[in-house]
């Protein structure tokens, strides 16, 4: 079996759990308690290979890429950065954080860290204040996934990228034999429990 680990960022309310619940249970659910840090865990099978996915959805903070992004980069193997078409400021939040990855990541990786962008609220259109095409020119800058989203009305692109990115992440953790990580897929939510004080959710 596989550990996968997975982290969500972006800012608040840009639909990160929105996006995940989705993936996971194919349901939108309106509001989702956005004061605690939550690590969903979901057994799946992609390609054949069964996988234990682990992705944390830390809550937004004020100040929030800092203290967020710490820990989490460390310790995932592949990253959802999420964004709302019909807000500038997260599209601008997004673009820090690709760059904090980057460079969080720049001494400890060897290749490219799988990474997807995600312009979610798609049905919000009539607010659009980012273009796809911006967001396109982003994840080419980053040289990671992209794809615009509704996680109140679709599953299936959701699905789909969260597939590739899995996919992504196998392809790297095959040739990253030497990789440092944490020991074993219990140690996130202990990392989770001393820091911040968390819940834990399976779907
Ligand atoms: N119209 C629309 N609303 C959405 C969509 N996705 C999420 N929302 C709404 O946006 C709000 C924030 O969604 P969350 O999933 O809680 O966002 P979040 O990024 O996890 O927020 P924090 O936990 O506060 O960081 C909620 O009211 C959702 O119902 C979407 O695709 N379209």
């Amino acid at each position: 079996m596989n550990d996968i680990k997975l982290a969500l960022l972006g800012s608040e309310g840009a639909g990160k759990s929105a996006v995940l619940v989705r993936f996971l249970t194919k349901r939108f659910i309106g509001e989702y308690a956005s004061n605690a840090n939550s690590l969903y865990h979901k057994r799946l099978s992609i390609d054949g290979r069964q996988l234990n996915l682990e992705v944390f959805d830390p809550c937004s903070q004020s100040g929030e890429s800092r203290c967020i992004l710490e820990e989490p980069v460390d310790w995932a193997d592949g990253f959802v950065v999420v964004y709302t078409i019909s807000d500038r400021t997260s599209f601008l939040n997004a673009k820090n954080i690709l760059a904090q990855i980057k460079e969080s990541r720049r001494e400890t990786c060897k290749g490219e860290v799988p990474v997807c962008l995600v312009g979610n609220k798609q049905d919000l259109c009539h607010s659009r204040q980012v273009s796809e095409e911006e967001g396109r020119v982003l994840s080419q800058e980053y040289k990671c996934l992209f794809q615009e989203v509704s996680a109140a009305e679709n599953y299936l692109e959701i699905s789909n990228l969260f597939t590739k990115l899995i996919r992504h992440v196998m392809e790297q953790l095959k040739h990253r034999g030497d990789r440092r990580r944490y020991s074993g897929s219990k140690s996130m939510a202990k990392l989770i429990n001393n820091v911040f004080g968390k819940r834990r959710k399976s779907v």
